[in-house]
């Protein structure tokens, strides 16, 4: 099992930590290397541009992929299929135009030029607007083009919106949500090795928004704290030795943390201990 993730760029760091997380460390070797063994003999990583990693996977030079959506869509390929939203790399692409300019609806646009470095995409957004433009695509430093005369608009990735502010453009439309994505080859989807990845980086994500709370609190108050934390399929209850109490074990969502640990701590508990969870596999 093959998989193509960022070799570089902001994409690159979070990915291989996710996977070292998952328990699919990669392991180290020179920088710029193409493979890379992880501690799964059976799964191999590939290095790749962001970019050319959904076409990697369409073409088997890998077998599932990480990148963002937005590469997926623009690559156009048919035979891969998202798994899972990995949270991270969220951005929009949006559809811009000079703030102080006359373009404030995709309309006015017709007959004019947009500057991006997603032609596909959009070319696409376009066309199912039957709006009919000229498209250019660039390669970087796509705000700029609207001030060179090079475009009238273009289509470009947003997050904290510093970039177009910085370079006096306005958000004109919404284009596209973009997240990382774990995808696969749709000929391989039925592999088991595909389905192990799948749970391994999804326990990951679902092991990030809980905690494990666990404490101790005196048999007669156990009917109390069982309702003060219904968890998943209930807490885990332990006998402590010589002692008229138990031991409380329990998944608890972050957001409740704050307040189960006061009413953990009302009804009795003691000895309460709050820790991350690594990994969740319901
Ligand atoms: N500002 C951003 N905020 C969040 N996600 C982003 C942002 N810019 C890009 N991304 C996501 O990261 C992906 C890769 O971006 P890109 O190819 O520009 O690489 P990079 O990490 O910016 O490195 P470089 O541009 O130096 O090659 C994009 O397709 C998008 O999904
Ligand atoms: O809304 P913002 O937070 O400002 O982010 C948007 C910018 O981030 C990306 O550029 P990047 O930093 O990747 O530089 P690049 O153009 O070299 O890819 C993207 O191409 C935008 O220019
Ligand atoms: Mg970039």
């Amino acid at each position: 099992m093959k998989i193509a993730v960022p070799n570089k760029g902001r994409l690159h760091e979070p990915t291989l930590e996710l996977l070292d997380r998952a328990g699919l460390a990669v392991e180290s070797g020179a920088d710029r290397q193409l493979y890379a063994n992880t501690v799964d003999p059976d799964v191999t990583v590939l290095f790749a541009r962001a970019a050319d990693i959904p076409e990697y996977v369409a073409d088997g030079a890998a077998d599932m992929g990480i990148t963002g959506y937005d590469q997926h869509r623009e690559s156009r390929v048919e035979n891969v299929d998202d798994l899972l939203d990995l949270g991270f790399g969220s951005c929009r692409l949006v559809l811009a135009a000079p703030e102080d300019g006359d373009i404030t609806d995709p309309g006015d646009l017709a007959g004019a030029t947009v500057a991006t470095e997603f032609p596909n995409v959009t070319a696409d957004y376009f066309a199912a607007k039957g709006i009919d433009v000229e498209v250019v695509e660039v390669t970087g430093a796509t705000e700029l083009t609207p001030h060179v005369e090079m475009a009238d608009a273009i289509v470009d990735i947003t997050s904290t919106g510093t970039t177009l502010r910085v370079n006096r453009l306005a958000v004109v439309d919404d284009v596209l949500d973009s997240s990382v994505r774990l995808f696969a080859r749709n000929d391989v989807a039925d592999d088991p090795k595909v389905g192990q990845v799948e749970t391994a980086l999804g326990s990951v994500l679902a092991a990030n928004d809980k905690r494990y709370v666990m404490l101790n609190v005196p048999e007669s108050e156990l009917d109390a704290v069982e309702d003060v934390l219904p968890g998943m399929g209930g807490p885990t209850v332990m006998d402590v030795e010589g002692e008229d109490a138990v031991a409380v074990h329990a998944v608890v969502d972050e957001r409740d943390v704050f307040a189960t640990v006061s009413e953990l701590k009302a009804v009795g508990a003691s000895d309460i201990l709050v820790t991350e969870i690594e990994r969740l596999v319901e």
